[in-house]
């Protein structure tokens, strides 16, 4: 069990509880005071934490956590779920709304009763029995990325009390991302939350086909089912249907960011009594049937596009509320619609008790009013116009509390009595139109809008996008799979003048490097030791560990604070510990430039000691010398290119970084990186490969130890995939490699002309000159591109063994002097690989012989030296299969 209990600590470490992630900022903004709740029958909300049926421990660990106020939302939601069967939600509302944690506690309540239960159970049975029917989890909670796994998964931790063994029962499972046998095991087992992506349960379901029903799930959780793709609900579905409970149906809740109607049918179909719960008035309008209409008029012509809408809407049949956007401009138009004969009853700031009064009974009267009038509180108006838009998206969406009295009880028992249809007309003019993408984003996800529209707020968002193209780091899956799948990802998507390659960092050509950090299994923070070019010889760079000292030295008189902080710009971060170079990336709004404030927040990147991006505050940094500023940056982001996640996911976990961390440090201590660069834009480099090179004592030579990428697809960490590789260098575009990948090529076929005018092989060892390469019989070296690295070893090592003269080697005396060829007696000891071209060059260094090896991966262009393969053809056809596969994958 002990060994047991490691691996699996290892296999679920990425889950460990973590409070700090339980408590997030509750974004108060999206924290409405206003909630629909509809069931078939009232919902009565909890009034106050006492009334709340939860237990008392799992409210104590609440009360601990800080989590101690009763949100509208949850108070709605906790007393309807933890019910029991049948009692199914859809819950709606932004993020950072209390979402999770409106199911949550009655989830955690649910799993930790059920095990109460069942270890009670198990007091009763004889040693070495096993409850009957206990089965995988209590609680399943689908999320749909990986980071909101460890989310969810800390607040499960955080709420679920420890007080079983956990080698028995285990509280919170994640899906690990390669194959686990231990993880099958805990799910028989039994287990309270197993939370897991779609794209996870599925990958699970296949490696487990013969995976019994869950027998004993209680609850079936969607969280942010819209951010779910199509694809992926239908694959967890198929999956659902075979392992869900025959007995039973789980209660079914689905938290989402906008009202579906589909998915209440779904919720509908599964839950006797579900109950839709939505802190969002702009959800509920939508919800309650509100049309909305956005128009774009100019400002001139808006009093018209009013006039219209009234006579198709006249007051007197619908209540109409005009929302201005000061008193000024509600003055105006009150005059314009007492013109047209309308009559109008505005609310101004400064109105008085009466004319409040009045407002209620005001059928057939306009009112007209501004954001700022609170206390009017009218929730029977069918048509909304917004004759200005808001200052902010939030009291945009308040504005539509005025509609929420005639918004009908779909779920009622009893059929409602037919309602006034709503309407909700936008007049954007040229002043505020950088609102519409955002409106047009919402409005799309309900209903059509004006084709004309929405291609002007596209347009516009481009131009916004253009205009922070320099603020913003560039999307992580833009950088791994090519496109950003995320919708509401704020990182920049469009390549800008930031990401040109500088002139130190190589376009080509192999390099050397040493690591510095792994971030992810394919992207990692390395320093150049050399750098071969294309047709070239290995150069040594300037030592990192020399820099860094002169670096440290040049930043130790930096003592002027930096104000203002500018975007792109270097400067000097102080840390606790030192001072080292940072790259400013973004910089929050400065009020005013001429008063230094040193609590302003900046995202700034390192570029020396690693190249991690993080947030800190204007107070920690300080003026960098010019001199100093153009210094190149002593550490680069080097990443593998087309390798994506194996799971199909979109990121990896923290623990497939720590599992290839762990795999470098087994190295022997000096062992670097060899690898041969894609592209490069600026401080990434792009590889294909990663071979990490040791230096073997016994025959003094340095030898390739792992390669890094074929580590990843073996181990099912990693997979190709060919369209993410292609869809990076689109992104990239021609502006930044054109030219690195022109100059390659040239050097290709340079080289190739040089291959073929050559002869095939000369001895290494007597002249240390750059040699070309070997071309084998078939037969008799391995044929396939991805033989195992065993092989190349032996092969180095012949050929080392050759070029110092081992005595159990031939030596190219002896065989001259027999009469051999002897470069044709080293091929006879030692098959060479069809993938393995002999040394270009071998130079010496202050300790060892080195080679300087074309080595080792499938990926190495040794194309001309098997082209004639039938097999080799056979190979191609399959990874081309392959390879639709991983596009289908990622497409998903
Ligand atoms: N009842 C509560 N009492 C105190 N704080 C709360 C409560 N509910 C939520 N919060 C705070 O709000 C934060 C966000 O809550 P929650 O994670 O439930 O929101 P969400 O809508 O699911 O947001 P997201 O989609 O971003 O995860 C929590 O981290 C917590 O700090």
């Amino acid at each position: 069990m002990e060994d047991f209990k490691k691996i699996w600590q290892r296999n679920c470490s990425s889950s460990s509880s973590n409070a700090k992630d339980v408590i997030r900022p509750l974004v108060e903004d999206n924290c409405s005071e206003f909630v629909l709740a509809h069931a078939r029958r009232e919902l009565r909300p909890a009034r106050q934490f006492t009334e709340v049926c939860l237990l008392p421990h799992i409210l104590e660990r609440m009360r601990k956590l800080g989590l101690d106020k009763l949100l509208r939302l949850q108070s709605y939601t906790w007393p309807h779920l933890a019910g029991g069967a049948e009692q199914g939600a859809m819950i709606v509302g932004a993020s950072g709304s209390g979402r999770t944690l409106a199911y949550m506690p009655p989830v955690c309540h649910a799993v930790f009763k059920a095990i109460t239960e069942s270890m009670s159970q198990l007091k009763d049975l004889e040693p070495g029995a096993w409850p009957q029917g206990q089965l995988g989890p209590i609680a399943l909670i689908l999320v749909p990325d990986l980071g909101r796994v460890r989310q969810v998964s800390d607040l499960c931790h955080a709420l679920l009390p420890r007080a079983f063994n956990e080698e028995c029962f285990t509280l919170t499972l994640n899906v690990p991302s390669t194959k686990s046998s231990e993880f099958f095991l805990r799910l028989l087992n039994g287990v309270g939350c197993l939370v897991t992506t779609p794209t996870q349960l599925v990958w699970l379901w296949q490696e487990a086909p013969c995976l019994r029903r869950f027998s004993d799930l209680q609850f079936l959780v969607y969280d942010d089912v819209d951010l779910m793709s199509a694809d992926q609900l239908e694959g967890v579905q198929k999956v659902l249907r075979k392992i869900m409970p025959l007995t039973h149906s789980p209660q079914v809740v689905m938290v989402s960011q906008s009202y579906s109607s589909t998915l209440m049918a779904k919720l509908r179909a599964l839950n006797g009594n579900p109950a839709l719960v939505i802190g969002d008035i702009m959800e509920a309008a939508l919800y309650g049937g509100t049309r909305m209409n956005v128009s774009l008029v100019r400002s001139s012509a808006k009093v018209n596009a009013v006039v219209q809408l009234l006579r198709q809407r006249p007051p007197h049949e619908y209540r109409t509320v005009i929302h201005c956007v000061d008193d000024w401009h509600m003055q105006r138009l009150e005059k314009a619609l007492r013109d047209q004969a309308y009559n109008c009853q505005p609310y101004y700031q400064n109105s008085n008790l009466p004319a409040l009064q009045q407002v209620p009974n005001s059928r057939g009267v306009i009112l007209l009013c501004t954001d700022n009038c609170k206390e009017l509180s009218i929730r029977d108006a069918h048509t909304l116009i917004h004759y200005s838009m808001s200052d902010s998206w939030s009291k945009f969406k308040m504005r539509h509390l005025m509609l929420s009295g005639n918004l009908s009880n779909s779920l009622a028992a009893k059929a409602n009595p037919v309602k006034v249809p709503l309407h909700s007309l936008v007049l954007l003019d040229e002043n505020n139109h950088q609102e519409l993408p955002l409106l047009v984003d919402f409005v799309q996800l309900h209903q059509e809008v004006d084709p004309g529209v929405v291609a002007v707020a596209k347009r516009i968002r481009q131009e916004m996008d253009k205009a922070k193209s320099d603020q913003q780091a560039l999307c992580s899956q833009i950088l791994v799979l090519g496109k950003c799948y995320d919708p509401v990802c704020q990182d920049r998507h469009n390549v800008s003048h930031l990401d040109r390659r500088p002139d130190h960092i190589p376009a080509s050509g192999d390099v050397k490097v040493q690591l510095v950090k792994v971030y992810s299994p394919t992207h990692f923070c390395v320093r150049l030791l050399e750098h071969m070019p294309l047709q070239g010889s290995w150069q040594t760079l300037p030592h990192p560990e020399v820099q860094e000292i002169r670096m440290l030295h040049k930043l130790e008189m930096a003592s002027t604070h930096y104000w203002p902080p500018v975007v792109g710009a270097i400067c000097i971060y102080q840390s606790t510990i030192a001072k080292e170079r940072v790259r400013v990336l973004a910089v929050a709004t400065i009020q005013n430039v001429n008063i230094v404030q040193s609590d302003l927040p900046v995202k700034v990147q390192a570029v020396d000691v690693d190249t991690r991006i993080f947030s800190t505050t204007c107070g920690l940094l300080f003026q960098c010398p010019e001199s100093v500023q153009r210094e190149p940056p002593l550490a680069s982001d080097l990443r593998l290119l087309g390798l994506v996640p194996y799971t199909g996911e979109r990121s990896w976990t923290e623990e497939d970084g720590r599992n290839v961390k762990l795999m470098l440090t087994q190295l022997p201590k000096d062992y670097f990186l060899q690898s041969k660069i894609q592209f490069a834009t600026a401080g990434t480099l792009y590889v294909r490969d990663l071979v990490a090179i040791v230096y073997e004592d016994q025959l003094d030579v340095h030898l390739p130890r792992l390669n890094l990428a074929e580590e990843l697809v073996k181990t099912t960490l990693a997979k190709r995939c060919e369209k993410a590789a292609n869809m990076i260098l689109n992104f990239f575009g021609e502006v930044f490699i054109e030219k690195d990948i022109g100059e390659k090529e040239e050097k290709d076929v340079l080289e190739q002309k040089l291959l073929e005018t050559k002869p095939t092989i000369e001895d290494a060892s007597n002249n240390q000159t750059a040699k070309p390469s070997v071309k084998t019989k078939e037969g008799a070296g391995p044929k396939s591109k991805k033989e195992p690295i065993a092989v190349l070893n032996e092969c180095f090592v012949n050929c080392a063994l050759l070029q110092k003269g081992d005595p159990t080697s031939s030596s190219r005396q002896d065989s001259t002097q027999a009469g051999i060829d002897p470069v044709n007696q080293a091929q006879t000891q030692s098959p060479i690989p069809h993938m393995v071209v002999r040394p270009l060059i071998y130079h010496q260094n202050t300790t060892t012989w080195e080679f300087d090896l074309y080595v080792i991966g499938g990926d190495y262009d040794f194309g001309y030296l098997n082209e004639d393969s039938d097999e080799s053809e056979d190979e191609d056809s399959d990874e081309s299969e392959d390879e639709e596969q991983n596009l289908d994958d990622i497409d998903r």
